[in-house]
């Protein structure tokens, strides 16, 4: 952290080591914050072309067109040289590719390194949330995870655009690490204990904006997108509750911050990818389409299952599954959410 960002009358704290593993939009845009924040950062990446071009020319041409990357940014194709003798490792690869970036790396990090998941997926095989993944794959305690979660389109925050996030862990201390790693004149944390509730809407949120995308390239306008954002929320809200997280997060950052966000912007791949559905596309047109990873895609089958198990209804999660995994016509998701039992409003 810079001097004139540190509150006043506390002293200046050492300068912290923080790695990246994944070089894609997030990944780099994080790495450029931390660096904001004061941090010596390295990001790993698998491509050598982009790896050089970040730590050459601070540049990552393929996914942050035109941005300048901070000088305290650099990169590797070696991941475990990123992560030797770092505070703060932060992952921002696909959610269905954490386990295997992450196993391999179990040995090779210090034993008070912070982990935290940049990712909002659920993993299709286990329905795991991200933070389980990777205490899970790196055999660490789960109070050295952390999660960032929030209205943070990677683009808009590479242009040093202002906005702020939350932060989960079951411990303060990793939360005020991971936010002391971050924070900057444009980048406001918030720490918040309810990892299950900052996780959970993190991933659904994608599915909402999936739904919204599809109702837009429909031709739909500003009401549906508005029913189709605050009976998303209801629904992640029940599914939150069914898993025991805290009500307080679903109006917040996390919750109806990321949802406006993801929903409302161009910028957002599941927004995207879901209006190229609902012009016509195929699945495997829009993905190509879109380019970058739409989580939504995956995690709606993993977020589908977590809740059948639990008996939570999620109609508008359930929809999206059945138009992009099991051949529902576009035309049929609108008439097949209004067409359900009556209910009050608040059941
Ligand atoms: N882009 C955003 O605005 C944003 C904001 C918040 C959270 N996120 C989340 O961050 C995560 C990463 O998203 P992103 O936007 O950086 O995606 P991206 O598509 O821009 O980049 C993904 C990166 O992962 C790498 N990758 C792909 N497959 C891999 C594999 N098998 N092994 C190792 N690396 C692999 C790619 O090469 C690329 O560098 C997602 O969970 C996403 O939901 C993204
Ligand atoms: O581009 P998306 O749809 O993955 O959304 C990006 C961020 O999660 C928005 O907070």
């Amino acid at each position: 952290m810079t001097a004139d960002l540190l509150p006043p009358d506390e002293p200046e704290a050492p300068r912290l080591r923080a790695a990246v593993l994944g070089a894609g939009s997030w990944g780099t845009t994080f790495a450029a914050v931390m660096a904001d924040a004061g941090c010596d950062v390295t990001v790993w990446g698998r491509d050598d072309t982009t790896v050089r071009q970040i730590a050459d020319d601070h540049r990552n041409e393929a996914y942050l067109p035109g941005i300048e990357l901070p000088a305290r940014v650099t990169a590797t194709t070696d991941a475990r040289a990123a992560v030797r003798g770092a505070d703060v490792v932060a992952v921002a690869v696909p959610s269905q590719r954490a386990r295997a970036v992450l196993e391999p790396l179990r040995d090779a990090l210090g034993p008070r390194t912070v982990v935290v998941s940049l990712m909002k997926g659920v993993e299709l095989s286990t329905d795991r949330r991200m933070s389980e993944v990777v205490a899970e794959a790196l055999a660490i305690d789960p109070a050295r995870v952390a999660v960032v979660s929030g209205p943070n389109l990677a683009r808009e925050i590479a242009q040093r655009q202002p906005t702020a996030t939350v932060i989960a862990s079951t411990s303060d201390e990793t939360a005020r690490l991971v936010a002391r790693a971050c924070a900057s004149s444009y980048f406001r944390p918030y720490t918040n204990p309810d990892v299950v509730g900052v996780e959970l809407c993190g991933a659904v949120k994608n599915v909402i904006a999936l739904a919204v995308g599809i109702s837009q390239g429909r031709g739909l306008g500003y009401n549906t997108m508005a029913t189709v954002i605050t009976r998303g929320l209801v629904e992640i809200t029940r599914l939150g509750l069914a898993l025991g997280a805290d009500a307080d997060t679903f109006p917040g950052l996390a919750g109806m911050g990321d949802l406006m966000a993801t929903c409302a912007s161009p910028d957002s791949r599941n927004h995207t990818l879901g209006g190229h559905i609902g012009r016509g596309m195929t699945l495997d047109e829009a993905v190509a389409a879109t380019g970058g990873t739409a989580e939504g895609v995956k995690s709606c089958r993993s977020v589908l299952e977590l809740a059948q198990s639990l008996g939570v209804d999620m109609p508008i999660t359930h929809a999206v599954v059945r138009v992009l995994h099991e051949g529902l016509p576009v035309e049929q998701l609108a008439p097949l959410l209004l067409a359900r039992p009556h209910k009050a409003e608040g059941a």
